[in-house]
């Protein structure tokens, strides 16, 4: 059983695959899903992306950093919308980033860190890496090191890691165990090839699983038999 995780969510998440904005029954769920967890006492760093609001590509005729910025903002909207409604629901939250001066959200500060953990608190690291250029799993990878995580949980839309896009391709195979540099080498788009470097240079296991699948998230943490683990 793993005691500290990282856990990255796609926006998408929040508003059902291929929607847009902010869905109930999703929130709920979710918010279900991560009490399970919390409430065996496992320590929950979270970054959630925001795909259910703008990613940076999505938009043309915008200067790309620009673009990105207005994406990092979507993943600060994301997590003060969780934050809300978990704590309505019984899940003590804090939402931390370096990118907004904004009474809901504080600073980062490492210490701190460790005292919202040890309080039982999820704490939701919003704004990415804080630079334009790169996604919400790179910031979920640099986190997970960062909070001395014991896994980073990539809780998404598929089942695991295929040698293709299986959203594309039917045939696509899933594997249960795959090495950094394979998934690497392949080019396999389920994550940024920086995350998976920086898990790598730091020894930062991966499991990719589907969040939609109820208690998949919990037997993940329990390091039961779920979805793909990425492995030295
Ligand atoms: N080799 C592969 N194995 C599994 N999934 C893959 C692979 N290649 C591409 N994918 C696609 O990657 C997607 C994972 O997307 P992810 O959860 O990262 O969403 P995102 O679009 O980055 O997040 P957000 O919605 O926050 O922007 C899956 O839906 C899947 O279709
Ligand atoms: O470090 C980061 C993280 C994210 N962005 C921008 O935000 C959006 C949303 O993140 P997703 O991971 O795609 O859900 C992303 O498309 C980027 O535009 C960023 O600039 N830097």
């Amino acid at each position: 059983m793993y005691r500290r995780i990282m856990l990255k969510l796609s926006g998408e998440v929040l508003s059902g695959i291929g929607n847009k904005g902010f869905n109930s029954e999703n929130v709920k769920y979710l918010s279900e899903e991560i009490k399970k967890v919390s409430q065996h006492g496992m320590n929950v760093g979270m970054v959630i992306g925001a795909g259910n609001i703008f990613r940076g590509k999505e938009l043309t005729g915008v200067t790309n950093s620009i673009a990105d910025h207005i994406g990092m903002l979507g993943t600060v909207s994301n997590a003060l919308y969780l934050k809300d409604y978990f704590e309505k629901n019984g899940i003590k939250t804090i939402v931390v980033s370096q990118i907004v001066n904004l009474p809901s959200v504080r600073n980062i500060y490492y210490d701190d860190i460790e005292l919202y953990f040890n309080s039982g608190y999820v704490v939701i690291f919003a704004g990415g890496t804080s630079n334009p250029f790169f996604t919400t799993d790179t910031a979920a990878a640099l986190r997970a090191v960062e909070m001395k995580a014991e896994v980073l949980i990539k809780a998404t839309k598929v089942e695991g890691i295929y040698d293709k896009d299986p959203k594309i391709f039917t045939d696509a195979v899933k594997y249960d165990t795959i090495k950094y540099d394979d998934a690497i080498a392949k080019s396999l788009k389920i994550m940024d090839t920086e995350a998976f470097a920086i898990c790598q240079r730091y020894e930062m296991p991966i499991t990719v699983l589907d969040f939609f699948k109820k208690d998949n998230l919990l037997n993940a943490v329990l390091n039961k038999n779920v979805g793909t683990k990425v492995i030295p």
